[in-house]
């Protein structure tokens, strides 16, 4: 099985590129810090895919360009066969409804002066204006149905809420439109380890009731795995590796891939015993100024010479795997087994 191949109705990613320009006074040139280059991806219609990567790889940058929040300075986004980032406001906006996001910290993104069922209507007052008022109360009580929310919490404000029923809250504003592609973007990380596992649980579960596609961004890897048929591994803004879930977990051949897979292990020591790739090491360089050839050769255990000199292509196994490392599979052992099955 391969990545989920773009097709006309879904998502389709190409040359993905995102340059901030860096003031440093006003008599010199601006830097520019290139927090994306050259990334593709594809969601087809009720697919997940998880993004992963350390700070600063550029996952927020990605969320936000699928949104029109972010220009590009190059690549496209193409989204049921039409180019997002070529299309007027007009279109835009009629579109926007298709594609909705969940935000890292649910109580900041929500008005603290608004009831629950108005938050949650607030979408619809947007982009249905052909509903009455009635009609809005009952989908928002639906949907507040549909995120585990009872109809009592209709009333309440943001304060009264803990960090889960507010993270509820921000998904079921999210899905109030019933959107088709839903973006997560940190959506877990604000959230206790049990209370994270519950909204993931009720992700999931939504993806699978309506259909969505799902892009989820994290910089866990444990979490990203639990809800993605895909993942793309980003380190300073390049894609270094995509793999089905199972593939990437299975036979994880990027070091940087590996080295995450180890990160996430160190928690258990036995785990950690059995796991042979080396935890990463080192700090992730500066993206205005970043190591030449391969990105990660600077804290790669096994880099040789081409790897200081040439960027490596993303090259594609047969087994769906694209890999962009020119010693990958060198070298090291894939996790065994038992390792895997204490990652669950
Ligand atoms: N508005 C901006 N202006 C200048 N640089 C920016 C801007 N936004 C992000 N960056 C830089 O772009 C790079 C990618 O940032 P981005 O937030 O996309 O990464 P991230 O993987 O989401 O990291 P984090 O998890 O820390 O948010 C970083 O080096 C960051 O400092």
């Amino acid at each position: 099985m391969s990545p989920s191949e773009g097709s006309e109705e879904g998502l389709r990613v190409r040359n993905l590129s995102v340059t901030y320009r860096i003031s440093r006074g006003p008599f010199r040139r601006p830097d520019e810090l290139r927090a994306l280059r050259d990334v593709d991806l594809d969601i087809a219609p009720g697919r997940s895919l998880g993004v992963v990567g350390e700070s600063g790889s550029g996952k927020s940058s990605m969320a936000r360009a699928f949104l029109r929040l972010q220009s590009l300075s190059g690549g496209k986004i193409v989204w049921r066969g039409h180019d997002i980032t070529q299309m007027t406001e007009e279109a835009f906006r009629h579109m926007r409804p298709d594609i909705q996001m969940v935000f890292q910290d649910p109580l900041a993104s929500l008005n603290p002066r608004m009831q629950v069922a108005d938050l949650i209507a607030e979408p619809l007052l947007t982009h249905r204006r052909d509903l009455g008022k009635v009609e809005r109360r009952k989908i928002v009580i639906e949907t507040m149905g549909r995120v585990g929310l009872r109809p009592e919490f209709a009333e309440r404000y943001p304060h009264q809420l803990s960090g889960g029923q507010a993270q509820r809250v921000g998904i079921a504003r999210a899905i109030v439109l019933s959107p088709k592609l839903l973006i997560c973007d940190e959506a877990v990380s604000a959230l206790d380890v049990s209370v994270q596992a519950q909204v993931l649980t009720l992700l999931k579960q939504l993806q699978e009731e309506m259909g969505l596609s799902l892009l989820f961004i994290s910089h866990d890897l444990a979490v990203v795995r639990y809800v993605s048929d895909d993942i793309i591994v980003l380190y300073l803004g390049r894609l270094v590796e995509y793999a089905p879930r199972d593939i990437l977990f299975e036979n994880p051949r990027h070091p940087y891939t590996r080295a995450l897979i180890s990160s996430v292990l160190s928690s258990n020591p036995r785990i950690e015993r059995e796991h042979r790739s080396p935890p990463i090491g080192g700090d992730i360089p500066s993206p205005i100024n970043p190591p030449s050839g391969c990105p990660f050769h600077t804290r790669c255990p096994i880099a040789e010479a081409i790897c200081r000199e040439k960027m490596p292509e993303l090259r594609h196994w047969p087994d769906g795997a694209r890999v962009a490392c020119h010693v990958a599979n060198r070298g090291l052992v894939p996790p065994s087994e038992t390792t895997l099955k204490g990652m669950q």
